[in-house]
């Protein structure tokens, strides 16, 4: 089964209106991960496409663009699918078999049209994590591991912000057209993401908490430094973060995420610092 939902966003005045509720159907999307199903979301900040993708006996293609009105959604697209799961699996892009082992990302570049997932063991399903973004060239589909990633630590442990970033579409890495995406780890006893908080005014991003407890939370704050918002995430929820909002988020256990990212550029250090002291 697939289905698709919409996200439209909206101006930061437009968060002091709004309560928990408002904030989580615009910002949130909840439960991507389904046994047998495709969930994807259409969202208007740079028309980013997040789909959770779990198939179990039978494969799920998803190359049908009816919903993003072309022909196969790959057409005007490119996207970056990783599988997040515990078990192996595979995407077939037009007949090329590619083997996802837990945290390998495959690149998938624009003009693609049959793409198929498969789960090596439906008892222990790949969960496919999806985000795709309009591109104007095409690429060649590539898989990137998790070992051919581009690691990077920031933080401290005395400041429970210690963490390694992997940088898996990027252009030192894997060349894309405007899709950067990456996997951030948290060291044991870290709790915070994106501390210090940054802006990029020229790039939205969204997040996919995964690898939580069930009964673990991330507070993820979101909003203008002197106006930020909180979202209350649990694991296989995504968060849409406008370019004008803080990401950043702590976490009451363990957790990793996804970062997707797309705007006018894909310099990674094109960040406005946010000083702790501004946050308000
Ligand atoms: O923990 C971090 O710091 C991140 O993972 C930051 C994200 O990559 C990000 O927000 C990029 O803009």
């Amino acid at each position: 089964m697939i289905t698709w939902t919409t996200r439209y966003g909206g101006s930061p005045a437009m968060i002091d209106r709004m309560t928990a509720a408002d904030l989580r159907s615009e910002y949130l999307v909840e439960g991507i991960f389904a046994p047998g199903e495709a969930r994807m979301t259409y969202t208007h900040l740079d028309r980013m496409v997040l789909g959770g993708i779990v198939p179990t006996e039978q494969p799920i293609a998803i190359g049908d663009g009816g919903p993003v009105g072309t022909a196969h959604l790959f057409d005007a697209r490119e996207g970056g699918i990783a599988n997040l799961g515990t078990g192996r699996g595979s995407v077939t892009v037009d007949g090329q078999r590619h083997e996802l082992a837990p945290r390998d990302i495959l690149y998938v570049g624009r003009g693609a049209r049959q793409v198929e997932l498969a789960s090596a063991d439906p008892g222990n399903p790949a969960l496919f994590y999806l985000n795709s973004v309009p591109a104007g060239v095409s690429h060649p589909h590539r898989l990137i591991t998790r070992a051919e990633a581009k690691a990077v630590r920031f933080g401290e442990a005395g400041r429970a912000n210690l963490r390694t970033l992997r940088m898996y579409i990027h252009p030192e890495v894997a060349p894309s057209c405007l899709l950067l995406m990456g996997i951030t780890d948290l060291e044991p006893g870290s709790v915070w993401n994106t501390m210090p908080p940054h802006l990029h005014e020229r790039r939205m991003e969204a997040y996919l908490y995964f690898d939580m407890a069930p009964q673990d939370r991330v507070i993820h704050l979101m909003g203008r430094p002197d106006n930020t918002r909180h979202l209350v995430v649990g694991s296989g929820d995504a968060v849409l973060s406008p370019a004008w909002s803080i990401h950043m988020g702590a976490g009451t256990g363990p957790y990793a995420f996804v970062w997707g990212m797309t705007g006018e550029n894909q310099v990674y250090q094109d960040v406005d610092p946010v000083p702790v002291d501004r946050l308000k």
